[in-house]
């Protein structure tokens, strides 16, 4: 069912590719195709898939992501990512793309390739079908108080730390993790309620502390990373919650995971992907991804976000990636975010280059400095991102 057996990587330089090398001053075409020098008459089954991310000459476990896309619409060779070493990428387009369901092609692709393991944060709940997945599962979001450092939870409060309020609940936590026994939000409203301090500021903090209670996020009892990391595919599941919880959630796992994999040989090499990623970058969570991004592949973590906005992501986490999978994308602001953190490979005509239609893709690959057009193979999961309409009422 799954195709990951080794490769030597031909990277599809002969045969049926659509593989074009070329600067940003060659800006690959929407209706880009093999010239007919270049096209043969195999079928994609008997050619070796073009591995993205992978130096040539290498090999190793890799995703399968689908296939070139030839000028009439039919399936070139195919098309893979390399699995064997960590990577950083971003997956961008427009609402309906088809974003959410390539991250899930990848989640797939991950879950089953032994020595790495995808952990998938979604925000929309379109992730749920990993679950049928061997050791796939699950999890309600949920994080431990202590994975949040005290100088984090004014942001998280919503309180400035430079006022009373805001720097009373810096110094709480930080006594309240210096005591015996959890950090819990119960302990750090209790230390609140005995401070010596007005009691307006007392109040204030309360108030801001019940609130994050009422996330139902934070929870002495959340899994570990390292159960996190350890297990099999596992989706966090993040809907419905507020845009501070997502920020804090998302913080608490890409640090947790960056540590983990810091401070502990792992056996399983973790890929972070996230849905949505702007939602969760956009407070504290930014910081723990800028080091993903920059710092994340040393000790073997590899990151990769979905979002249809990526001017809302900081400039690192484009221009610090290895893989980038461009759906279409019409916004200006999107398209110079994007061309202006890649100006190797992606021209400023951007918006005219990434093919049009759900499920195809520019791929840019920073190994073989290629772009490619690729149409992204279906999913073997249940793909829960299709907007409602009313006919299927
Ligand atoms: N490669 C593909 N093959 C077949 N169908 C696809 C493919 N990619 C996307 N689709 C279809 O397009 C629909 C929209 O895709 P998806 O939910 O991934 O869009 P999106 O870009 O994440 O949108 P949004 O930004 O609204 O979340 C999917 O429900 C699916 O039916």
């Amino acid at each position: 069912m799954f195709d990951h057996g080794e490769s030597t990587d031909v990277c599809g330089r002969t045969g049926v590719s659509g593989t074009h090398t070329y600067s940003s001053s060659q800006a690959p075409r929407l209706d880009t195709a093999p010239s007919e020098d270049t096209r043969s008459t195999a079928t994609p089954a008997d050619v070796a898939p073009y591995v993205l991310g992978r130096e040539p000459g290498t090999g190793g476990p890799r995703a399968h992501l689908g296939a070139f896309l030839a000028r009439d619409g039919s399936a070139g060779a195919p098309v893979g990512i390399d699995l064997d070493g960590p990577h950083a990428g971003v997956l961008v387009g427009k609402r309906g793309t088809g974003k959410s369901y390539t991250l899930g092609v990848l989640a797939e692709e991950i879950a089953m390739t032994a020595g790495v393991s995808p952990v998938v944060l979604d925000p929309m709940g379109a992730f749920d079908g990993l679950a049928a997945l061997p050791g796939g599962r699950v999890l309600t979001a949920s994080i431990h108080p202590d994975s949040l450092p005290p100088d984090r939870w004014p942001a998280i409060a919503r309180l400035d730390p430079d006022q009373p309020p805001g720097s009373l609940l810096w110094r709480i936590v930080e006594t309240v993790a210096d005591e015996p026994g959890p950090v819990s939000i119960p302990a750090i409203r209790r230390a609140v309620t005995d401070a010596d301090v007005p009691v307006e500021t007392s109040r204030t903090v309360r108030n801001h502390l019940d609130l994050l209670a009422a996330w139902d996020v934070f929870d002495t009892d959340a899994p570990s990373i390292d159960t996190i990391v350890g297990g099999g595919p596992t989706v966090i599941d993040c809907r419905s919650l507020p845009p501070t919880a997502l920020d804090a959630i998302g913080y608490a796992i890409a640090r947790g995971i960056y540590d983990h994999c810091v401070n502990a040989a792992t056996d399983v090499f973790p890929w972070l992907l996230v849905d949505e990623a702007h939602a969760f970058l956009d407070g504290i969570a930014a910081d723990a991804f800028r080091t993903l991004y920059t710092r994340g592949r040393a000790p073997g973590v590899s990151v990769v976000c979905a979002t249809q906005r990526p001017s809302a992501l900081p400039p690192v986490t484009v221009s610090q990636s290895d893989l980038v999978i461009a759906h279409r994308l019409t916004d200006e602001r999107d398209v110079e975010a994007l061309s202006t953190a890649q100006p190797t490979y992606l021209a400023t005509d951007l918006a005219r280059t990434v093919p049009a239609g759900v499920g195809r893709a520019l791929v840019v690959d920073d190994a073989t400095e290629d772009a490619q057009t690729v149409r992204i193979r279906e999913r073997r999961t249940d793909h829960g991102g299709a907007s409602p309409s009313v006919s299927d009422r």
